[in-house]
């Protein structure tokens, strides 16, 4: 009776880059859940499609009132039922009639009102009682390709993770002090650096791979050092941006060459190794699970390798990577498959078989603290929200909150 829906109300925001995206907001006889949906710039080719013909003013004018009337008096605990009503509205495989932004708003919004109305936090109703774990962020310095104007690094993001953090309060003031120390490192090889910044709050610098690699490398060594924790790099190639399918190349416009699959496996071995890699996501295009599988193959004692692009957070992508031992980690990404059930079937799958859970923002964010609670509520041990910037800390700040909460509360494990 608590949890039965009593409304369903959709509006138009705006997101982080200024576009409209979708906020939802559920009711139910004791509770309330709100969530908005995000949306990607590197977008996979085989993620649902966020909205259809029309955009979200079509979702609030025809839509709202197809999904409200048939989920009102629905249990709002009864999440997997509700996904597929979702579906059903919809009626196309790819969510392209209603939108994948849509239906997770819904979703999200759903669970956090069956959340509210038996009074839980949303990560307690996800992971139960004895949950307990916190995930390291995973932050966003500098920014390039899709994410950053011209002139930046081809490599999309600089990241970096506080491994060596003991809390998350720890965790997320050493990522603010590495972004911090970035700024005086790229204006000492840039005279002329404004401080722009990309999508996501990472600097966008006017200097090459290589030179963001020495830097980043540099930041993580001297912060770590004055805060005595290990600080590690990684990044996100996001090489389907880079892949050119009729040279059958990966183009790197900044450094001006190309290489193949094959030089691209050993480019990427060599920074790994050369900068002590922690993680790094999509190395390769989409569709080379054969790529993937070589490099992981290479490197996968010492380095976390991500598949984003290559999953779409979609449980038979990842299905056929663990077959191939394409990647030892997961980007989710709820969007990109468009519901919370089918999020957490593809979460179960990957902790069955070993492969770690990212729970990840998207580069058009909005001030939606949801993904915190997923992260620890699926206790995924990494969680990639940037570092700075409101969308990106109204994630990080609810970690805190969250750690406050729990009664023995420990970073996550690998
Ligand atoms: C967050 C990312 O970017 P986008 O949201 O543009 O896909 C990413 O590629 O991991
Ligand atoms: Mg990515």
């Amino acid at each position: 009776m608590d949890s039965i829906i009593e409304d369903v109300q959709v509006r138009k925001i705006l997101d982080s880059r200024g576009n409209p995206t979708v906020e939802v907001d559920v009711t139910t006889w004791n509770g309330f859940g709100r969530a908005a949906a995000p949306s990607g710039a590197s977008t996979g080719s085989r993620e649902v499609v966020s909205f259809p013909e029309g955009g979200v003013d079509v979702i609030v004018s025809e839509v709202e009132d197809v999904i409200a009337s048939e989920l009102i008096g629905m249990d709002a605990r009864d999440i997997n039922t509700i996904d597929e009503v979702l579906r059903e509205v919809d009626g196309t495989d790819n969510l392209s009639a209603i939108g994948g932004n849509t239906t997770v708003a819904v979703s999200l919004a759903v669970m956090k009102a069956a959340a509210a109305s038996y009074n839980m936090p949303l990560y307690k109703y996800l992971g139960g009682n004895l949950v307990n774990e916190l995930p390291y962020p995973l932050g966003n310095m500098m920014n390039g390709g899709a994410h950053a104007g011209i002139n930046a690094p081809d490599i999309q993001e600089f990241l970096v993770v506080p491994v060596g953090a003991r809390n998350v309060v720890e965790a997320i003031f050493a990522n603010a002090s590495v972004h911090k120390k970035l700024k005086e490192l790229i204006q000492s090889r840039d005279s002329n650096f404004t401080g722009g910044k990309g999508d996501e709050g990472g600097w966008v610098p006017n200097i090459s791979n290589d030179a963001a690699l020495e830097i980043q490398a540099q930041a993580c060594e001297e912060v770590g050092d004055e805060l005595g924790i290990e600080i590690r790099p990684s990044l996100d190639m996001a090489a389907s941006e880079l892949w050119d399918s009729e040279k059958q190349k990966y183009v790197y416009a900044q450094d001006g060459v190309q290489k193949d699959t094959g030089e691209q496996i050993e480019f990427v071995k060599d920074i790994i190794e050369t900068y002590n890699m922690f993680y790094v996501e999509d190395p390769f295009d989409e569709s080379d699970f054969e790529g993937f599988s070589q490099l992981t193959s290479k490197v996968s004692d010492k380095c976390l390798v991500c598949g984003d692009d290559l999953f779409v957070t979609n449980k038979e992508l990842l299905a056929k990577g663990i077959e191939m031992n394409a990647a030892n980690a997961i980007i989710i990404k709820p969007n990109q498959i468009g519901s919370l059930s089918e999020t957490y079937a593809t979460v179960k799958l990957a902790k069955e078989n070993n492969i770690v859970p990212v729970v990840s923002h998207r580069s058009g964010e909005t001030t939606d603290e949801t993904i915190a609670h997923l992260a620890v509520g699926f206790a995924s041990p990494l969680i990639k929200t940037g570092a700075i910037g409101g969308e990106r800390i109204a994630k990080l700040n609810e970690l805190v909150r969250i750690e406050e909460e729990l009664l023995n509360p420990k970073m996550g494990h690998f």
